[in-house]
């Protein structure tokens, strides 16, 4: 197949998504999502609080069945959670129980050397700062050191696909912009495909290729937004500042004049 007719990386279509809510009521939360991904592509999706974000982000990594539509990777249906993604959510996955290097060692195959696996996980470590922490137990560690230990392990099973559902969002501010350059650092050395999931539209803004703006519950795409921007970028400037505000119009928050 050539490159011109290959498939997206990701394909949705039509999706919608009900819940059963009290007295047997139905609770309409995805109401016809439609969207493709290109291989590599860095995709954000921001929507107002509520409106369905981690139910689609659920959707789309296979945790959670659509009522209708379709999702496909690489052309094909996507009937579950695959090892092609990874997901990292603002809630945390570390094992407390294994030191650094244990729990990047944890998703690689068992039947490699156990040399090369520790080889491999140190050599992840020090991809995310974490050199000298090898051995440490998440216990010892801060929030950001747990979250770059995250990164690291979702990039050491090399996913073809990173779903990120407000990853920084437990972070302060500062480690939260040091986990967005880090991520985008890793991203300019090892190509993945990213969904973003975030409420932080400065967030969106400086790491995302295309800006996808949800509307309130049932939620649908809104508006899509296009950032032909290089990297590392400024989130004060004139073309910014507008792109901003164009979005949080599209939030409902209207900037003042
Ligand atoms: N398993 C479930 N069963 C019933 N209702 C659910 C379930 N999961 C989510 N909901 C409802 O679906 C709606 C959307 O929830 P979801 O968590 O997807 O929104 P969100 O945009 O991620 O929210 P937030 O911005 O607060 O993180 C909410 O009204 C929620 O109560």
């Amino acid at each position: 197949m050539s490159a011109e007719n290959k498939p997206p990386k990701i394909a949705v279509k039509a999706l919608s998504k009900s819940f059963k809510a009290a007295k047997g009521k139905l609770l309409p939360v995805i109401d016809g999502v439609d969207f493709d991904v290109a291989e590599g592509e860095f995709v954000a999706i921001v929507g107002p609080s509520g409106c369905g974000k981690s139910t689609l982000m659920n959707i789309l990594a296979g945790f959670e069945q659509p009522d209708a539509g379709s999702l496909a990777l690489d052309g094909k249906p996507h009937p579950g959670p695959s090892p092609q993604g990874i997901v990292i959510s603002q809630h945390g996955s570390v094992f407390p129980w294994l030191t650094v290097q244990q729990n990047l060692m944890f998703g690689l195959d068992a039947r490699a050397s156990g040399t090369a696996n520790a080889e491999l996980a140190d050599h992840y470590a020090a991809m995310v700062g974490l050199k000298g922490f090898e051995n440490a137990y998440p216990h010892e560690l801060s929030g950001g050191m747990l979250k770059r230990v995250e990164l690291a392990r979702a990039f050491i099973v090399k996913p073809e696909i990173l779903y990120l559902d407000e990853p920084f969002s437990a972070l302060d501010a500062l480690m939260n912009l040091r986990m967005r350059n880090e991520l985008l650092r890793i991203l300019a050395e090892e190509k993945h495909t990213v969904l973003l999931i975030t409420h932080d539209v400065d967030e969106a803004l400086y790491m995302a290729d295309r800006v996808l703006v949800l509307s309130p519950r049932p939620t649908r795409i809104q508006a899509r937004f296009e950032l032909d921007m290089p990297h590392p970028r400024r989130l004060i400037s004139p073309e910014m500042d507008q792109l901003r505000e164009a979005i949080l119009k599209e939030l409902g928050l209207e900037m003042p004049a």
